[in-house]
């Protein structure tokens, strides 16, 4: 396959489904107290592992998170890096008996994850099938969708309030709004360590709009602790000005960072606080830090889900899984094609699992 076509068929984007129902609400994981998620992310925050997008090309950048120009975009290393990463829906027994014996808890990405990649974000909806897969998985298991996305967005499209939401990137983090006996409990945030920002994001969001009006397909999306400037629609030939012009506005916000993802630039708030960060403190939250019998899932896409994976490797317990059809570097330990398949193996794990946890 030449990268050409692996660029077409990762990108291609896929029809929009019609909008999902909304779940039913049952039973959950009540969380414990947490340690105190603001101080924490005062730490200092490596900016070599960050994925801070600092010198160099932004445009660089930006074509190394298209297919297209990626590295390890397909060819003959493919064989050797499913090897190294296969997939998760074929080895299924493997990871159900790696995971024998222990809690496994779960945690979701969302877009390209739980959902296909379209190019309107707010067209991103789940089937209905996944939205059963993933019900039925929380009902076995404690269950966390972590999105790059607004924590109420995200909610919006899952429609399950029996989950763990950590939306912008881990900076917004809520437990679970139903009790099993159907009643809703007060609304109760465990985890917001951005908060100072919110008004520095929200000016940078208003002068980023005004000047991505000039470059036709480009789009800034508020997610509340972060931003998302959407370049999907934006024609290669204007990638440079967008970024450059991304670039210029955050040199008057040095406390503001620039991450990428699919398509997209992401600007955060420059603390130590990221989709590791909030997986640690979910497992902290449901009283399972430090314990042996623990085997966290977690599932992703894109490059900020990689922060997840660290965190799962440096534990030395639990599986990352990559969503991708094509290598990439990750440190995730499997892999899965797209979204359908991410669909397969929830239900194929909840059938292997069998009992609740
Ligand atoms: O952490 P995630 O849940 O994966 O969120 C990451 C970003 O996802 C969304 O953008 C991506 O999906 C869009 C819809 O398919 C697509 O149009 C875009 O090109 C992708 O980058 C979301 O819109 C962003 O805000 C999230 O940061």
């Amino acid at each position: 396959m030449t990268n050409h076509a692996a660029f077409a068929a990762e990108d291609a984007v896929t029809a929009v489904p019609p909008p999902a129902q909304a779940g039913r609400h049952f039973s959950s994981f009540p969380p414990r107290r947490a340690r105190d998620c603001r101080k924490a992310a005062l730490g200092r925050m490596d900016l070599a592992a960050s994925g801070v997008l600092r010198g160099g090309s932004l445009l660089d950048s930006m074509k190394a998170s298209s297919p297209r120009h990626a590295k390890f975009a397909a060819g003959a290393d493919h064989e050797d890096w499913m090897e190294k990463h296969p997939s998760a829906l074929e080895w299924i027994e493997a990871v159900v008996a790696a995971a024998k014996g222990k809690q496994i808890v779960m945690f979701l990405d969302y877009d390209g994850t739980l959902s296909p990649i379209v190019e309107d974000p707010d067209s991103a909806v789940m089937t209905e099938e996944m939205r059963d897969a993933v019900r039925s998985v929380a009902q076995h298991f404690p269950t966390a969708i972590v999105s790059g996305r607004s924590r109420d967005k995200v909610l919006n499209f899952v429609k399950l309030e029996e989950l763990y939401y950590a939306g912008s990137h881990g900076m917004d983090i809520k437990g679970p709004t139903t009790v099993s006996n159907h009643k809703a409990k007060a609304d109760e945030v465990l985890c917001q360590p951005a908060t100072d920002f919110l008004p520095v994001i929200q000016e940078v969001y208003e002068t980023l709009t005004a000047k991505m009006e000039a470059i036709p397909g480009a789009m800034v999306e508020n997610n509340k602790f972060c931003l998302s400037v959407h370049f999907r629609c934006v024609d290669e030939e204007e990638w440079d000005a967008l970024g450059k012009e991304v670039r210029a506005v955050l040199e008057g916000y040095p406390d503001l960072r620039l991450t990428k993802g699919r398509k997209v630039l992401e600007i955060r708030p420059s603390i130590k606080w990221d989709k590791g960060n909030a997986l640690e403190f979910l497992l902290e939250s449901l009283g399972y830090a430090g314990r042996g019998d623990v085997f966290p899932i977690y599932i992703g896409d894109d490059r900020t889900d990689e922060d997840a994976f660290k965190v799962l490797r440096n534990m030395g317990q639990g599986i990352g899984i990559l969503v991708t059809k094509f290598a990439k570097e990750t440190t995730a330990s499997y892999s899965l094609r797209e979204p359908a398949e991410v669909k397969d193996f929830l239900r194929k794990l909840v059938m292997s699992t069998g009992t609740k946890g």
